[in-house]
């Protein structure tokens, strides 16, 4: 899946205080857009730093007590939450996942930050790590 046709677009960091972990970031020499992102479904606010070319890293910090990252934070604490790979049709690429037998998270992608279209393949079938797919919105 990894390769000519996914480029690494960011990681995830899952964070309980976005200003304290953004100030850790900076001080070791990162530079944040100043835009921060609330994506509903998800029950996140997102921060985004440019790590070289492509790569970002993409902080987490949950806001309610119902999304994803808050279950997560309260099972596993902050740290790494996943890798997102960035792909020119994230609907073909699913559905190769899916015929390869990856457990995909939604029927069809969902709405992500950056204006993106994405899904996700469940840790089970990765070996423990949550990977998100991404296609720029046209
Ligand atoms: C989309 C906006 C933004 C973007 O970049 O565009 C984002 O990235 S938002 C990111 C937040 N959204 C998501 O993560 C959506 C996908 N995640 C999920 O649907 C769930 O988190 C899921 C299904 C991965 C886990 O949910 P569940 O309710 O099953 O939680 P459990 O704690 O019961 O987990 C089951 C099992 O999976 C392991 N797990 C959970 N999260 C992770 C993770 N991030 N990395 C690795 N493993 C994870 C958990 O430890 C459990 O394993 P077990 O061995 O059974 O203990
Ligand atoms: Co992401």
């Amino acid at each position: 899946m990894i390769g000519k046709d996914c480029v690494l677009d960011h990681v995830a960091i899952a964070v309980k205080d976005l200003d304290k972990s953004q100030r850790i970031w900076e001080d070791m020499g990162l530079s944040f857009s100043t835009k921060r992102e609330v994506v509903e479904s998800q029950g996140v606010t997102t921060a985004f730093a440019q790590m070289d070319e492509n790569a970002h890293l993409e902080l987490l910090c949950p806001y309610g007590e119902n999304g994803p990252i808050h279950k997560f934070l309260e099972k596993k604490g902050e740290g790494i939450h996943h890798l997102c790979f960035k792909v020119k049709d994230v609907v073909a690429k699913c559905d190769e996942l899916r015929e390869k037998g990856y457990t995909l998270l939604n029927e069809q992608p969902i709405n992500g930050a950056n204006n993106c279209l994405v899904n996700f393949i469940h840790p089970k079938s990765t070996g423990g790590v949550l990977v998100e797919v991404s296609q720029k919105k046209a």
